[in-house]
């Protein structure tokens, strides 16, 4: 176990197998992190690159499961050499990644957090200027660039709560008939996305294909004052090219809650932008949610381990 699980779900474990707990990030537990990878049959944690070279110091590994819907912290093609299975958590996030996605669009296109702050710094001696005004949300052109289970939930949100309309743009275009976003997103081109939307969402995994394919091109055909949000992966985004679109347009504000680098180094200007609002990948981070994703995770590895087919095998 090279992450964090909750307690009951520890149990479900060491009630059928011999666990070691150790997080390798944190250098007094690298040491038994290693050793224990030389007999491991199964590791289950997230946010730690499970690569070749980590695979080359576990030869009995049979089963990686992630504690994470995203997969790019694992080397697909050396899991699969090997014959290891990649197994993760999706679906059991959606609503509750949908749900930050949704509170970076309000916060960012309302400047919530800096609002607030000028409250809490006693700065509130008059009434709010329009210099401080925010931007509507309701009845706003949405775009989603990722349109899978995470961008479903969000259009839902959008279209259904706030009447807004919904672009998407993905490879292919998604059948919505019979679910409650039938006629309520349109997929279209990127362009066509960029020129009409008034906020633009990405949720794009991060693979060879997504690495900084939201770039300075990307931003300047977005519409003057779009706001930008990002919920996906940090290193789809080239940032410097974020930084110009942010402080000579057309970006209005940014709502950010990945980044290239994790956590956001101090010196990022990303960290400090007036016009960005900045989350330290809080996704899926409540109770119940990351409950759940352990839950699933170790259900994953139980299966794999049984010689069952687990619940959720990563499909590359
Ligand atoms: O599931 C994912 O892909 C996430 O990004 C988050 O829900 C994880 O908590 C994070 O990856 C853990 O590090």
């Amino acid at each position: 176990v090279f992450r964090e699980l909750p307690d009951d779900q520890l149990a479900r474990l060491q009630a059928e197998h011999h666990v070691t707990v150790a997080n390798p990030k944190l250098a007094a537990q690298k040491p038994a992190f290693d050793a224990a990878l030389s007999t491991a049959h199964g590791l289950i944690g997230s946010s730690y690159p499970v690569d070749a070279a980590l695979l080359a110091l576990a030869p009995q590994l049979q089963v990686v499961s992630s504690v994470s819907v995203g997969v790019d912290n694992y080397d697909i093609e050396a899991l699969q050499a090997r014959g290891i299975t990649l197994c993760h958590t999706p679906g059991v996030l959606d609503e509750t990644v949908a749900d930050t996605v949704f509170a970076l669009v309000m916060a960012s296109s309302r400047r919530i957090v800096e609002l607030s702050a000028l409250v809490r710094e006693g700065r509130w001696t008059k009434n709010i200027g329009e210099d401080l005004f925010g931007t509507d949300v309701h009845g706003k052109t949405l775009g989603l660039l990722g349109f899978g289970r995470i961008g479903q939930a969000v259009a839902r949100r959008a279209a259904l709560g706030f009447g807004m309309p919904v672009l998407y743009h993905t490879r292919r275009a998604v059948d919505l008939s019979g679910t409650p976003l039938q006629g309520l997103a349109r997929h279209c081109s990127l362009e066509s996305l960029l020129a009409q939307s008034d906020i633009v969402v990405a949720l794009l995994p991060l693979t060879a294909a997504t690495r900084g394919l939201i770039d300075a091109k990307v931003f300047a055909q977005m519409k003057p004052g779009a706001i930008f949000v990002n919920g996906g992966r940090g290193a789809t985004v080239d940032e410097a090219a974020l930084l110009q679109a942010l402080d000579h347009g057309p970006l209005r504000a940014a709502g950010l809650d990945v980044f290239a680098t994790e956590p956001l180094p101090q010196d990022s200007p990303l960290r400090t932008h007036a016009k960005v609002t900045p989350l330290p990948h809080i996704g899926s981070a409540t109770g119940e949610t990351r409950h759940a994703m352990a839950e699933l995770a170790t259900t994953n590895l139980l299966q794999a381990l049984a010689g069952e087919t687990p619940k959720a095998v990563y499909r590359h």
